[in-house]
Protein backbone atom coordinates (compact mmCIF):
# COMPACT_ATOMS: atom_id res chain seq x y z
CA UNK A 1 0.00 0.00 0.00
CA UNK A 2 1.89 3.47 -1.41
CA UNK A 3 1.09 6.23 1.25
CA UNK A 4 0.15 9.28 -1.04
CA UNK A 5 1.99 11.84 -1.33
CA UNK A 6 0.89 15.58 -1.82
CA UNK A 7 3.54 18.19 -2.42
CA UNK A 8 3.36 22.51 -3.37
CA UNK A 9 5.48 23.26 -5.80
CA UNK A 10 5.62 27.10 -5.02
CA UNK A 11 7.84 28.11 -7.74
CA UNK A 12 9.35 31.76 -8.45
CA UNK A 13 6.76 32.69 -5.36
CA UNK A 14 6.67 33.93 -1.37
CA UNK A 15 9.48 35.58 0.41
CA UNK A 16 11.12 33.93 3.87
CA UNK A 17 8.24 36.25 5.93
CA UNK A 18 5.44 34.58 3.94
CA UNK A 19 7.22 31.26 4.08
CA UNK A 20 7.22 31.42 7.57
CA UNK A 21 3.39 32.41 8.15
CA UNK A 22 2.16 29.86 5.91
CA UNK A 23 4.36 26.86 7.52
CA UNK A 24 2.83 28.79 10.90
CA UNK A 25 -0.56 28.15 9.68
CA UNK A 26 -0.51 24.91 7.81
CA UNK A 27 2.19 22.37 9.47
CA UNK A 28 -0.34 21.50 12.49
CA UNK A 29 -3.09 20.80 9.82
CA UNK A 30 -1.54 17.90 8.13
CA UNK A 31 -3.00 14.75 8.95
CA UNK A 32 -1.34 11.05 8.72
CA UNK A 33 -3.58 10.28 5.51
CA UNK A 34 -0.68 11.30 3.17
CA UNK A 35 2.84 12.78 3.37
CA UNK A 36 1.94 16.62 2.86
CA UNK A 37 4.96 18.73 1.56
CA UNK A 38 6.00 21.80 -0.18
CA UNK A 39 8.94 22.51 -2.63
CA UNK A 40 10.19 26.43 -1.39
CA UNK A 41 12.78 28.86 -3.27
CA UNK A 42 16.17 28.18 -2.17
CA UNK A 43 15.99 31.33 0.38
CA UNK A 44 13.04 30.10 2.20
CA UNK A 45 14.15 26.72 3.09
CA UNK A 46 16.18 27.29 6.06
CA UNK A 47 12.63 29.35 7.67
CA UNK A 48 10.12 26.67 6.02
CA UNK A 49 12.56 23.94 7.84
CA UNK A 50 12.61 24.99 10.85
CA UNK A 51 8.87 25.78 11.25
CA UNK A 52 7.72 22.58 9.68
CA UNK A 53 7.32 19.39 12.12
CA UNK A 54 5.37 17.81 9.45
CA UNK A 55 5.66 19.12 6.48
CA UNK A 56 8.44 17.87 4.23
CA UNK A 57 10.17 20.40 2.64
CA UNK A 58 11.68 20.38 -0.60
CA UNK A 59 14.11 22.53 -2.93
CA UNK A 60 12.75 22.57 -6.27
CA UNK A 61 16.57 22.03 -7.64
CA UNK A 62 19.82 21.33 -7.38
CA UNK A 63 23.08 21.11 -9.13
CA UNK A 64 24.13 17.78 -10.33
CA UNK A 65 28.14 18.44 -9.10
CA UNK A 66 29.79 18.51 -5.28
CA UNK A 67 30.42 21.91 -5.89
CA UNK A 68 32.99 24.06 -8.02
CA UNK A 69 32.75 26.94 -10.78
CA UNK A 70 28.88 26.72 -10.96
CA UNK A 71 28.07 30.49 -10.65
CA UNK A 72 24.52 30.47 -8.92
CA UNK A 73 24.09 26.90 -8.18
CA UNK A 74 23.73 25.00 -4.72
CA UNK A 75 24.72 21.97 -3.98
CA UNK A 76 23.25 18.66 -2.33
CA UNK A 77 25.30 19.27 0.40
CA UNK A 78 24.92 22.96 1.27
CA UNK A 79 20.94 21.62 1.40
CA UNK A 80 21.16 19.05 3.62
CA UNK A 81 23.47 21.12 5.75
CA UNK A 82 19.66 23.25 6.40
CA UNK A 83 17.96 19.80 6.52
CA UNK A 84 16.67 19.41 3.30
CA UNK A 85 15.90 16.00 1.90
CA UNK A 86 13.83 15.91 -0.86
CA UNK A 87 14.45 17.75 -4.12
CA UNK A 88 11.96 18.56 -7.16
CA UNK A 89 13.66 17.35 -10.48
CA UNK A 90 13.35 17.96 -14.07
CA UNK A 91 10.18 20.63 -13.85
CA UNK A 92 9.00 20.77 -16.87
CA UNK A 93 9.53 24.76 -16.57
CA UNK A 94 13.11 24.25 -15.94
CA UNK A 95 13.24 21.77 -19.13
CA UNK A 96 11.62 24.74 -20.96
CA UNK A 97 13.08 27.58 -19.24
CA UNK A 98 16.67 26.49 -17.98
CA UNK A 99 17.87 24.18 -20.85
CA UNK A 100 17.44 21.10 -18.03
CA UNK A 101 17.65 18.26 -20.19
CA UNK A 102 17.19 14.14 -19.58
CA UNK A 103 20.30 13.72 -19.10
CA UNK A 104 21.37 16.35 -16.64
CA UNK A 105 18.26 15.22 -14.95
CA UNK A 106 19.47 12.03 -14.46
CA UNK A 107 22.87 13.49 -13.15
CA UNK A 108 21.08 15.01 -10.37
CA UNK A 109 19.35 11.92 -9.86
CA UNK A 110 22.13 10.18 -9.01
CA UNK A 111 23.45 12.93 -7.12
CA UNK A 112 20.23 13.30 -4.86
CA UNK A 113 20.30 9.53 -4.55
CA UNK A 114 24.00 9.15 -3.51
CA UNK A 115 23.19 11.65 -0.95
CA UNK A 116 20.70 9.71 0.68
CA UNK A 117 18.01 12.68 -0.79
CA UNK A 118 14.68 11.56 -2.48
CA UNK A 119 14.24 12.99 -6.01
CA UNK A 120 10.48 14.09 -7.21
CA UNK A 121 11.49 13.50 -10.73
CA UNK A 122 8.73 15.07 -13.28
CA UNK A 123 8.00 13.76 -16.68
CA UNK A 124 5.43 15.08 -18.81
CA UNK A 125 4.54 15.99 -22.53
CA UNK A 126 3.89 19.22 -24.42
CA UNK A 127 0.58 20.14 -25.91
CA UNK A 128 2.23 19.27 -29.32
CA UNK A 129 3.54 16.22 -28.51
CA UNK A 130 -0.02 15.29 -26.45
CA UNK A 131 -1.83 16.62 -29.93
CA UNK A 132 0.33 14.28 -31.71
CA UNK A 133 -0.61 11.17 -29.83
CA UNK A 134 3.24 10.56 -28.43
CA UNK A 135 2.91 11.15 -24.83
CA UNK A 136 3.61 7.57 -23.84
CA UNK A 137 6.67 7.58 -26.07
CA UNK A 138 7.38 10.96 -24.66
CA UNK A 139 7.31 9.98 -20.91
CA UNK A 140 8.65 6.61 -21.30
CA UNK A 141 11.98 8.31 -22.80
CA UNK A 142 11.84 10.54 -19.67
CA UNK A 143 11.62 8.34 -17.28
CA UNK A 144 14.37 5.71 -18.77
CA UNK A 145 17.16 8.72 -19.42
CA UNK A 146 16.07 9.70 -15.49
CA UNK A 147 16.63 6.34 -14.18
CA UNK A 148 20.02 5.36 -15.72
CA UNK A 149 22.58 3.48 -13.43
CA UNK A 150 20.35 4.05 -11.03
CA UNK A 151 20.28 1.07 -8.96
CA UNK A 152 17.23 -1.23 -7.84
CA UNK A 153 17.47 -0.33 -4.29
CA UNK A 154 17.21 3.05 -4.66
CA UNK A 155 14.47 2.91 -7.80
CA UNK A 156 12.23 2.14 -5.39
CA UNK A 157 12.58 5.29 -3.41
CA UNK A 158 11.89 7.89 -6.14
CA UNK A 159 8.99 9.70 -6.60
CA UNK A 160 7.42 10.46 -10.16
CA UNK A 161 5.40 13.54 -10.83
CA UNK A 162 3.38 13.18 -14.12
CA UNK A 163 3.09 16.57 -15.55
CA UNK A 164 1.16 17.15 -19.12
CA UNK A 165 2.61 20.46 -19.81
CA UNK A 166 -0.51 21.52 -21.08
CA UNK A 167 -1.91 21.56 -18.24
CA UNK A 168 -0.21 23.16 -16.03
CA UNK A 169 -1.18 26.72 -14.84
CA UNK A 170 -3.56 26.71 -17.61
CA UNK A 171 -6.54 25.70 -15.56
CA UNK A 172 -6.82 22.66 -18.19
CA UNK A 173 -6.62 19.09 -16.18
CA UNK A 174 -6.10 15.71 -17.82
CA UNK A 175 -9.30 13.53 -17.00
CA UNK A 176 -8.82 11.29 -14.05
CA UNK A 177 -8.44 8.44 -16.79
CA UNK A 178 -6.01 10.06 -18.90
CA UNK A 179 -4.06 10.88 -15.95
CA UNK A 180 -4.49 7.19 -14.59
CA UNK A 181 -3.40 5.46 -17.85
CA UNK A 182 -0.13 7.60 -18.69
CA UNK A 183 0.75 6.98 -14.79
CA UNK A 184 -0.08 3.50 -15.08
CA UNK A 185 1.98 2.93 -18.37
CA UNK A 186 5.08 5.01 -16.62
CA UNK A 187 4.39 1.71 -13.70
CA UNK A 188 4.81 -0.45 -16.44
CA UNK A 189 8.24 1.42 -17.53
CA UNK A 190 9.40 1.18 -14.20
CA UNK A 191 8.51 -2.28 -13.86
CA UNK A 192 10.63 -3.19 -17.47
CA UNK A 193 13.49 -1.83 -16.03
CA UNK A 194 13.24 -3.00 -12.49
CA UNK A 195 10.67 -5.81 -11.96
CA UNK A 196 6.96 -5.08 -10.85
CA UNK A 197 8.37 -5.48 -6.76
CA UNK A 198 10.28 -2.15 -7.34
CA UNK A 199 7.63 -0.59 -9.79
CA UNK A 200 4.35 -1.19 -7.13
CA UNK A 201 7.07 0.89 -4.54
CA UNK A 202 7.38 3.89 -6.56
CA UNK A 203 5.21 6.74 -6.00
CA UNK A 204 3.31 8.67 -8.99
CA UNK A 205 1.79 11.67 -8.39
CA UNK A 206 0.07 13.68 -11.31
CA UNK A 207 0.53 17.35 -11.88
CA UNK A 208 -1.07 19.99 -13.46
CA UNK A 209 -4.28 22.49 -12.51
CA UNK A 210 -4.92 20.15 -9.19
CA UNK A 211 -7.50 21.73 -7.10
CA UNK A 212 -8.44 20.51 -3.65
CA UNK A 213 -12.24 19.58 -4.92
CA UNK A 214 -10.51 17.31 -7.80
CA UNK A 215 -7.88 15.54 -4.97
CA UNK A 216 -10.12 12.81 -3.39
CA UNK A 217 -11.28 10.99 -6.79
CA UNK A 218 -7.56 11.75 -8.24
CA UNK A 219 -5.95 9.55 -5.49
CA UNK A 220 -9.15 6.80 -6.29
CA UNK A 221 -7.43 6.17 -8.93
CA UNK A 222 -4.73 3.12 -8.85
CA UNK A 223 -1.90 4.62 -10.32
CA UNK A 224 -1.86 7.65 -8.71
CA UNK A 225 -0.67 8.50 -5.43
CA UNK A 226 -0.24 11.81 -5.09
CA UNK A 227 -0.11 15.18 -6.36
CA UNK A 228 2.22 18.19 -7.08
CA UNK A 229 0.24 20.69 -6.76
CA UNK A 230 1.45 24.65 -7.92
CA UNK A 231 -1.18 27.36 -7.80
CA UNK A 232 -3.37 25.55 -5.28
CA UNK A 233 -0.91 25.16 -2.78
CA UNK A 234 0.05 28.82 -2.55
CA UNK A 235 -2.92 29.57 -0.40
CA UNK A 236 -3.16 28.69 2.92
CA UNK A 237 -7.00 27.65 2.99
CA UNK A 238 -6.35 26.17 -0.58
CA UNK A 239 -3.85 23.89 1.04
CA UNK A 240 -5.59 22.92 4.07
CA UNK A 241 -8.67 22.46 1.59
CA UNK A 242 -6.53 19.79 0.05
CA UNK A 243 -6.10 18.55 4.03
CA UNK A 244 -9.17 18.61 4.81
CA UNK A 245 -10.39 16.73 1.22
CA UNK A 246 -8.35 13.34 2.74
CA UNK A 247 -9.77 13.35 6.03
O1 LIG B 1 4.66 21.52 -10.13
C1 LIG B 1 3.48 21.83 -10.22
C2 LIG B 1 2.88 21.95 -11.50
O2 LIG B 1 3.66 22.68 -12.39
C3 LIG B 1 1.43 22.27 -11.53
O3 LIG B 1 1.16 23.64 -11.41
P1 LIG B 1 -0.39 24.09 -11.34
O4 LIG B 1 -1.02 23.28 -10.26
O5 LIG B 1 -0.34 25.55 -11.02
O6 LIG B 1 -0.98 23.78 -12.68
Amino acid sequence: MRKPIIVGNWKMNKTIADTKAFVAAVDSACNDNADWGIATPYLALQAAKEGAKNLIIAAENCHFKDSGAYTGEISVEMLKEIGIEWVILGHSERRQYFGETDETVNAKMLQVLHNDMTPIVCVGETLEEYEAGTTKDVVKTQTVAAFKDVCPNCAGRVVIAYEPVWAIGTGKTATNEIAQDVCAYIRSVVAELYGQEVADKVRIQYGGSVKPEGLKELLEQPDIDGALVGGASLVEDSYKAMIAALD
